[in-house]
């Protein structure tokens, strides 16, 4: 049996933290290989992913240990120019593991592809033709992706909804819903939605605009729950603060957005690691936090009847295990596979679950010593490295910015000034 629970993973130099991770997955030796490769992305591939390349990029791929979801431990491979984050993640879900770690589950796989019909003066009427419709439009949008269909995805619905008092006005909006399975699903319902627009005009009688899918992917939803005993966080008062923090973000826009921004600093690192579209997730989760009408957490913190804390997570999740760059990027390839995740479902659980405990870190701290002595202390060797330090000269700068509580890149070029002197 696997197990991601590491004390002191952080210690290990990188060559040794590979290995464990190697050994953990059960990587090949290829893809070790690719995982240590600035260049494992040729130029060539880079060139046939986007347009105008001119070089490539490189970001720390780290990975968060300790989570154990569903039963089930993962290290998550994470892309991030962050400090702080793996670590929170890691630390997070070390605490988890004591009440059994995260319980994920989702929705299923099912994406919205919209189609804009303008031109309508009867919308009501035209919308009512559609749903009278909807098995023959169904069938014409599954005969453009055949390979989907024999998996056993496919459009599942069609529905039809009238926009009203736009600033052009009425407006008709026919939604095919479509099981994408393990893709994101993107090209595949887009593709959809534009070969199934001639026969939409000619039930409604009017003129197809847009047709392209809608990333507020609602049949696509990711949730995760955990629970952390008031013990562990340090007695009940540790609790009802962290509640307390909660509440503000409930309350007030301003703080629900870096809340959610705390969420994310997790699922884009983890999304990006694995090669699939950080935009995509990141508007899905926005617009998801706004369903009400008002800007709004995506986690929830309560307290239990034994006084204990319990959050949960849920948003949309498009994303996917073919299809996109998940099949192209070696290192993403890799990052999959460091998962273990068999389905698009699971890799939606994953991401909800380090969502969750992203959170729940920065939120514990916050609410009780202020994130600047965890943060700003890993935060210190950027800055140090900054100013030039390098190996134990920079180690001892972090020390010595840290405990003096000046991280400031003038501050490091003099101390490095001082060790250069010495
Ligand atoms: C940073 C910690 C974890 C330190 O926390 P600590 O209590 O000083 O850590 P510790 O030394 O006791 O270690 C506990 C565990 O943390 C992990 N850990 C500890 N150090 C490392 C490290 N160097 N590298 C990797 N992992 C590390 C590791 O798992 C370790 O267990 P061990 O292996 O020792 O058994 C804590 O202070 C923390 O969780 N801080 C929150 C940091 C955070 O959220 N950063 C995100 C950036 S701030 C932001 O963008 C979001 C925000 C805050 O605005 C969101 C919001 O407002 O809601
Ligand atoms: N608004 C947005 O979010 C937009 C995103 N995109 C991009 O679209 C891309 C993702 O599109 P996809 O349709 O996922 O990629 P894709 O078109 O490369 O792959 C999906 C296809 O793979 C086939 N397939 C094979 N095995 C499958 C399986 N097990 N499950 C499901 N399908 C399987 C199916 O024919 C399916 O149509 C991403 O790169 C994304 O950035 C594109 C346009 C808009």
């Amino acid at each position: 049996m696997k197990i991601s629970e590491y004390k002191g993973f952080y210690k290990l130099s990188i060559e040794e933290r590979l290995k464990e991770a190697v050994e953990f997955a059960g990587l090949t030796n290829e893809e070790a290989i690719v995982l240590s490769d600035p260049n494992a992305l040729t130029p060539d591939m880079a060139d046939h992913m986007v347009e105008n390349v001119i070089g490539r990029y490189s970001l720390p791929m780290g990975v968060a240990v300790n989570f154990l979801i569903n039963g089930k431990d993962y290290l998550i491979p994470m892309v991030t120019e962050e400090p702080s984050v793996i670590a929170a993640a890691s630390n997070g879900a070390k605490m988890a593991r004591e009440n059994g770690g995260i319980f994920a589950s989702n929705s299923g796989t099912v994406m919205i592809s919209q189609i804009q019909v303008l031109d309508v003066e009867d919308a009501n009427y035209a919308r009512i033709k559609v749903l009278e419709n909807r098995k023959a439009i169904a069938d014409r949008c599954n005969e453009m992706d055949p390979v989907l269909v024999k998996l056993g995805g496919g459009v599942v619905d069609v529905e039809a909804r009238v926009v009203e008092s736009s600033i052009i006005g009425d407006m008709l909006v026919v939604h095919l819903k479509v099981n994408t399975l393990d893709a994101m699903g993107a090209n595949a319902v887009n593709t959809m939605a534009e070969g199934i627009s001639p026969f939409i005009e000619e039930i409604t009688g009017g003129r197809v605009n847009l047709r392209i899918l809608s990333n507020l992917a609602i049949f696509r939803l990711a949730r995760a729950r955990a629970r952390f005993s008031k013990e562990s966080l340090g007695g009940e008062h540790v609790v009802d603060a962290i509640i307390d923090a909660y509440a503000f973000a409930e309350a007030d826009p301003f703080r629900a957005a870096t809340h959610n921004k705390g969420i994310m600093n997790g699922i884009s690192a983890a999304v990006l690691a694995t090669g699939n579209d950080t935009r995509a997730v990141e508007s899905g989760a926005h617009a998801y936090a706004s369903i009400s009408g008002s800007y709004k957490p995506l986690s929830t913190w309560e307290k239990d009847k034994n006084g204990d804390l319990v959050g949960t997570i849920e948003l949309p999740m498009a994303v996917g295990l073919v299809g996109g760059a998940t099949k192209v990027h070696p290192q993403a390839k890799a990052a999959v596979r460091i998962l273990g995740v068999k389905s698009a479902g699971e890799l939606g659980e994953v991401f909800a679950a380090l969502g969750l405990i992203q959170n729940f870190s920065a939120v514990r701290v916050l609410a009780t010593e202020g994130v600047q002595r965890g943060h700003m202390g890993l935060h210190a060797r950027n800055v140090a490295a900054v100013a030039g330090a390098k190996g134990d000269v920079l180690e001892a700068i972090v020390k010595r910015m840290v405990s003096e509580k000046k991280v400031r890149v003038e501050y490091a070029q003099e101390l490095l000034k001082e060790y250069e002197k010495k």
